[in-house]
């Protein structure tokens, strides 16, 4: 049997360079797809890599026809949720204009099969915590908004035009690889891990909480840290399952636990045995009180589980930033 070629979009960012890492595991060839600039070339490992845009439609098709990929997967977005408060234009210009644009390429090159990264930020704020794939999707900031649009184009590209896809509703991406060799590296870097460890790294003055008046059991926001090889493997299930002739859907990937903030950053003080400093800071606009998945649709339909702990998320994201010199 060749060995399928999987067109991964976004491939040389955070969660996409796992996934390159995961697919080559796995048996397929990853082709990195990325306009490289919130990515990394030397992320780009386990294949080669295109440079280009998915706004710009003709140097799509020009990758497509020259590599013919089976598959896509689609990690190429803009992310930062409180980002999308200040700068929305840039959001649906990014992840809308280019999500579309990349997925006509796709179909007019014969493509079947479509992974998308979505995320639990289409749901807004919890009507009940766990969240299953029936909770309401009201999303509460840009962000969300322009994932869930894509969403539905999916959901009438399936029904309208035959393309069959995986919508990854993830929770929050956190870890590493194990053997260091690529890790979270956003420039400038916003999310709470690597912030907290590079406050316990003496690299920032300290850590700000933002918001200790959410309605939690400390106060502080919840959220569901996957680690990101947890979603890399999941990645790779969706791909099997929709070449295997699997329908359309959308699944939550996270492990169904909690963490607030102020919790975490305590696991992170354990692991590193570094204490750092903290301030408690306003609520940064945008942000939901709880997200946390229920994960039961995922293990049943790609026979997925995570497997990683939040003291393995922290133990290797600490050997990545403490191992790298990279600037956040
Ligand atoms: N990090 C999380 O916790 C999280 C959670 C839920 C969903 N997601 C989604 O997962 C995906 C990947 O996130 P990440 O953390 O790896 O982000 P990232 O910024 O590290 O990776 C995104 C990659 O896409 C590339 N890119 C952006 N716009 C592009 C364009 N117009 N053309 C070509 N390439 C472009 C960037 O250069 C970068 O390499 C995103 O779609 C994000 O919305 C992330
Ligand atoms: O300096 C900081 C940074 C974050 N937080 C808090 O930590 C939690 C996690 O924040 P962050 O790591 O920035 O992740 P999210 O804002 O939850 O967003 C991430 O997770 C979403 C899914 O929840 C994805 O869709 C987004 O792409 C991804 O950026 C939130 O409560 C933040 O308010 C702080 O208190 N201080």
């Amino acid at each position: 049997m060749s060995v399928k070629k999987v067109l991964v979009v976004g491939g040389a960012g955070y969660i996409g360079s796992h996934n390159c890492l995961a697919l080559a595991e796995r048996g397929y060839q990853p082709i990195v797809f990325d306009n490289l600039t919130n990515g990394h070339a030397e992320f780009v490992k386990w294949g080669p890599l295109e440079e280009g845009d998915i706004r710009d439609r003709a140097r799509l098709d020009e990758v497509f026809a020259k590599h013919q990929p089976d598959a896509v997967l689609h990690f190429a977005a803009l992310i930062e949720v409180g980002e999308s408060v200040k700068n929305p234009v840039a959001f649906y210009d990014n992840n809308v204009i280019g999500a579309l644009t990349l997925l006509s390429a796709a179909m007019d090159a014969g493509v079947k099969a479509f992974v998308f990264s979505s995320t639990c930020a289409t749901y807004g704020l919890p009507q009940q915590v766990p969240m299953d794939e029936t909770h309401a999707q009201a999303p509460i900031n840009p962000y969300g908004r322009t994932k869930f649009i894509i969403e539905q184009a999916l959901k009438d590209y399936s029904t309208y035009k035959g393309l069959r896809s995986v919508m990854l509703r993830y929770f929050n991406a956190a870890g590493a690889d194990f053997e260091g060799r690529i890790g979270e590296w956003h420039t400038p870097e916003t999310h709470a891990i690597p912030l907290a460890i590079e406050a316990a790294l003496g690299r920032r003055e300290g850590f700000k909480v933002f918001g200790t008046d959410y309605d939690t059991r400390d106060g502080t926001c919840v959220r569901d840290y996957i680690h990101v090889l947890d979603l890399a493997d999941a990645h790779v299930r969706a791909l099997d399952y929709l070449l295997a002739g699997g329908e359309t859907v959308e699944l939550n990937l996270g492990t169904g636990t909690g963490t607030t903030v102020k919790e975490l950053l305590a696991a992170i003080s354990d692991v590193s045995g570094r204490p750092f400093p903290v301030e408690y800071a306003a609520r940064r606009e945008g942000d939901s009180t709880s997200l946390v998945a229920n994960n039961e649709k995922a293990r049943a339909v790609l026979g997925w589980e995570p497997r990683y702990t939040l003291h393995d998320i922290i133990q290797s994201a600490w050997n990545w930033h403490s191992r790298s010199n990279h600037v956040l």
